[in-house]
Parts: structure tokens; C-alpha cells; sequence
């Protein structure tokens, strides 16, 4: 139904007017007594055999809806109705910020895909966690990152701003080093700069009566030695894993007219790129630390491969817009066969 009726409808309109408006009715459904309970009797695959424990953690199923789609944590507990095992949020940043001027998000439709230059728009982390307060159960993971203003020097403290605020409130940590539109941002993933924001952060960490994952994210765009770098940074900070990985800035291989806009590419084009670093991080470690695996999951089968290629669990975003809320029940089912 999605992609005859409703993906049709969406796809006419402006791509970030119409993620808005997706929020709004899926808000307002939500509240008509029984859609929720009907939307998960539709999507939700609940069996023992989907479960997961990864970095100490209990998940659901091992399908989780990629950071940047619920910035700011307005619809996590609604989300989790459509068969999510876990949601992450952000990327979220100490202050607000507008994050790049629009027009920023741009669908590829001829190569399903998406390009985007949002910048970290988001309402900043202490609002963010207002509304984590009211959160039903859901698995959380809190991706956090640096203001635009904040120049790289500084960086490390802005994470930690965002780690304070967030730790009473999510079950996990990512450390987004790798989106392509804050300027000088990848710079943080230098084995130097990255070592010392790692470290820092650990220390917090261990400060506490009970410790979190950190984990990090990863840009798909890092060369072998620069992977190699990863896997003895992960080792040496003794964070909990990795989530390979975040867009893309190359353009291989594209048809559509947007292609040529400025930003990070998601979807189809990344699919064999993010499991390849997936393959290439859990060979090289010997299997060391967990990873998540992200990057232009579409189908089941997509889903699978970077399974087999060594994630433990995965996440969609640019395929939960091409393929709708089928492609959760999809994968778990496909998990079961
Ligand atoms: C519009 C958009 C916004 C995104 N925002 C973030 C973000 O704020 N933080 C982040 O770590 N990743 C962000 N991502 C990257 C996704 O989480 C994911 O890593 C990437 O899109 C690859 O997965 P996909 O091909 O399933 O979309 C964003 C992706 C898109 C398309």
C-alpha cells in the first residue's frame, strides 16, 4: 500500500515538507484510540529468536531506524509501533542551531536515493531531553555531535555537554565525527583528535555508577589504512563498537539530475560500500567489537548481507522512505525464515 498509494502522494511534494507532515499524522494517528495498538498487530514481529544482546544491551530485534530521522526525539515511542528495536536520535548538539540554509534535502528517485545537507538541525540536547522523559520503553541511543560555532579545538567539550545531558536518559552513545555538512567535522576522525575525544569521554564514562556504550560512527569515504586506524583507536579507548557507516560523499555511479547537489548521499548507491567497510572492519579485528550496520538497506536481503558480513545489528533511514514501514517487518521476518 505504501508505494502504490502513499509513496506516490509524499514524493510529489518538497522532501522536507513532506518528513514534517509525516510527523504530524503519524502523531496525530496516535492519537485516535486503537490506531497504535492496529499499527503494531500490522508491523510488529515479536519472537524470542529476533532477540539480541549486544554491548550489554537487550534488544527486540536488531533493526533500528538510523540517526537524523527523529533529531530532536519527538516521535520515538511512535516509532517503536512500526517493529523498530531500537531508535536512535540526533545528531544533537549543546545549543539549537537552524542548521544550512533550505532547500538541503534532495530525493535521487531514479537511483533511490537521498542527498542531504541539513548541518545538525536540532533544538538543541536539553530539549531533546524533555520529551526522552516521557519515553514508554523504547530503546534509545543518543548520537551527539558539535555546534557549527564551535570550532574543532574545542570540540571535545561540546560532547561532553551533550554526554552529561543525554545519560540519564538514553541506553547508548554515538560519536558523530563522520556527517559530510558541518565543515572541518571529519577532521575529528584523525587517529590524534579522535583518540582524545574518545578518551575524555570514556573517562566521564567510568565515572559513573554505571557505564554506557560509546560508540563510533563512521564515514564510508575513509581509506583502508584510515580503517585500520579505527580499529586500534576502538581498541586503545576501549569504546564499545562502531556504526559503519554515515552518507557518502562520493557520486559514482549516479543518474539523477540532483546528483550534483552538495551534501552527504544515503540510499541504494551506499548499499555495497557500507557492508564492504563492515566486512573489512570485522575481518581486520578479528571480530573485536560489535558493529551496526547502516548504508542503502532496501530489502531483507540487504539487511542480511551486511549481517553476514559482520554486523550485529542494523539500522535503515534512506529505505524506510523508498520501501515504508514494510521494511522493518520485511527484515525480521526474513530473520525468522
Ligand atoms: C536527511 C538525513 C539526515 C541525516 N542526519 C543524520 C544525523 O543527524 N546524524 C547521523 O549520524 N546520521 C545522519 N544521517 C545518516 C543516516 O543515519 C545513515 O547513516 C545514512 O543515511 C545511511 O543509511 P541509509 O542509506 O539507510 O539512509 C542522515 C541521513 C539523512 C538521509
Amino acid at each position: 500500500m505504501y508505494k502504490l498509494l502513499i509513496r506516490p502522494v509524499l514524493f510529489l511534494f518538497d522532501p522536507e515538507k513532506v518528513h514534517y507532515f509525516t510527523f504530524s499524522a503519524i502523531r496525530t494517528l496516535h492519537k485516535i484510540p486503537g490506531v497504535p495498538a492496529f499499527i503494531r498487530g500490522v508491523f510488529k514481529v515479536e519472537d524470542k529468536r529476533l532477540e539480541r544482546e549486544v554491548f550489554g544491551l537487550n534488544f527486540k530485534n536488531p533493526v533500528g531506524l538510523a540517526a537524523g530521522f527523529d533529531k530532536d526525539a519527538r516521535l520515538f515511542n511512535e516509532f517503536s509501533n512500526f517493529g523498530f528495536g531500537f531508535i536512535e536520535i540526533g545528531t544533537l548538539t549543546p545549543k539549537p542551531q537552524a542548521g544550512n540554509p533550505k532547500k538541503r534535502l534532495f530525493r535521487l528517485k531514479a537511483d533511490s536515493a537521498i542527498i542531504n545537507r541539513m548541518g545538525f538541525n536540532n533544538g538543541g540536547v536539553d530539549e531533546a531531553v524533555e520529551r526522552l522523559k516521557k519515553n514508554k520503553g523504547v530503546l534509545i541511543g543518543g548520537n551527539i555531535g558539535k555546534n557549527k560555532v564551535t570550532p574543532n579545538e574545542e570540540a571535545v567539550t561540546d560532547y561532553m555537554v551533550c554526554f552529561e545531558a543525554l545519560y540519564d536518559f538514553v541506553d547508548y552513545f554515538v560519536v558523530n565525527v563522520s556527517s559530510p555538512n558541518t565543515p572541518n567535522l571529519r577532521a575529528l576522525q584523525d587517529k590524534e583528535p579522535l583518540t582524545l575525544l574518545l578518551n575524555t569521554l570514556q573517562e566521564l564514562n567510568n565515572k559513573k555508577p554505571v557505564q554506557k556504550p560509546i560508540l563510533l560512527k563512521i564515514a564510508p569515504d575513509l581509506t583502508d589504512d584510515q580503517l585500520l586506524d579505527i580499529i586500534d583507536i576502538v581498541k586503545d579507548t576501549g569504546i564499545a563498537g562502531v556504526i559503519a557507516t554515515n552518507t557518502t560523499i562520493s557520486r559514482d555511479g549516479l543518474v539523477s539530475e540532483n546528483k550534483k547537489e552538495a551534501g552527504g548521499l544515503s540510499g541504494k548507491p551506499l548499499t555495497d560500500r557500507s557492508t564492504e567497510v563492515i566486512r573489512f572492519l570485522a575481518e581486520k579485528s578479528n571480530k573485536a567489537f560489535p558493529i551496526i550496520g547502516v548504508g542503502g538497506i532496501h530489502s531483507a536481503q540487504d539487511a542480511i548481507e551486511k549481517l553476514e558480513a559482520g554486523a550485529d545489528l542494523v539500522q535503515v533511514y534512506t529505505g524506510f522512505i523508498y520501501q515504508g514501514p514494510k521494511l522493518i517487518k520485511d527484515i525480521n521476518k526474513a530473520l525468522l525464515a
